[in-house]
């Protein structure tokens, strides 16, 4: 296996398939009863954590942008957000102006599982984070926030990705592109758009620089480590009996 010096390689994370990582999240519920609002919570956490670690006191000065689509990856960008609100605000006492914001690219009442409608409500509730929700008249103002951003969490596509990708969708996985560079690109999960079993670029993707992945490294993002960048892989809480094949 061809893994770059990038993959950090820690005991027991030997990659899966994206069907055997939802055999494991369905095991943990049904016979541990660790629901998926728990997993989400540790996902999202853990890329809070991650981003605190990699820019210190500078994230309090940097533009955050989540780009969130109707899954449980958008719940788990949606969640670190929760997170990165409440570090920065605790911090901030001069009360400068902190900008994050939340685009979800699709009408609330389309999130999809009760997890990301429970975080959705919760951010709505939150003035710390502007909330853009994609109607037929705001594409550009969905541009520009990302154009402005200084940090892009992509949350649109993980494990559940299928085929192409349509507007304007595909226009926003471009101009989140065109940042690479001077806007760091985290991946939650997959980057969006890149098929978590073969690593192939179903129609387009997300080119990241670095990846946070749950629980065990997908065997896609091991075959193309030009778009995933640097791969995080980290537990999200998950028991590990949930891992044993079915007898
Ligand atoms: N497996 C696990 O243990 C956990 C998974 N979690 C997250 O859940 C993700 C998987 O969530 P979901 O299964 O909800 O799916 P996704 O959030 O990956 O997909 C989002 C939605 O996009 C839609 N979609 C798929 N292909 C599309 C296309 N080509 N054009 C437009 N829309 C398209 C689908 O309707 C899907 O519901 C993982 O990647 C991970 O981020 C986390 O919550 C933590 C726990
Ligand atoms: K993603």
């Amino acid at each position: 296996m061809n893994i770059n010096s990038n993959f950090v390689d820690e005991k027991g994370y030997e990659p899966i398939s994206s069907s055997q990582m939802y055999q494991i999240e369905n095991k943990g519920d049904s016979i541990y009863s660790m629901k998926k609002i728990l997993m989400m919570e540790n996902a999202g956490s853990r890329v809070a954590d991650f981003l605190i670690d990699e820019f210190k006191e500078n994230i309090l000065n940097k533009s955050i942008v989540a780009v969130c689509g109707k899954g449980n990856n958008g719940g788990d960008a949606l969640v670190a957000m929760r997170h990165l609100s409440g570090y920065i605000l605790a911090r901030n006492k001069s009360n400068k102006k902190i900008n994050l914001s939340v685009i979800l690219l699709c009408h609330p009442d389309e999130l999809k599982t009760p997890e990301s409608i429970l975080n959705w409500q919760i951010i709505s509730k939150m003035e710390s984070i502007k909330k853009l929700t994609l109607d037929s008249n705001n594409i550009t103002e969905i541009e520009d926030e990302i154009k402005n951003s200084g940090i892009i969490l992509d949350g649109i596509f993980g494990t559940g990705i299928k085929g192409d990708i349509k507007e304007p969708i595909s226009k926003v996985i471009e101009t989140i592109n065109y940042k690479k560079g001077t806007t760091f690109i985290l991946a939650v999960d997959i980057p969006s758009g890149l098929d978590p079993d073969s690593g192939k670029i179903i129609d387009k993707a997300i080119s990241a620089d670095a990846t946070i992945t749950f629980h065990r490294p997908k065997h896609g993002l091991l075959k193309n480590l030009e778009i995933v960048g640097r791969l995080i892989v980290k537990k999200i809480g998950i028991p590990f009996e949930s891992e044993k094949e079915e007898t």
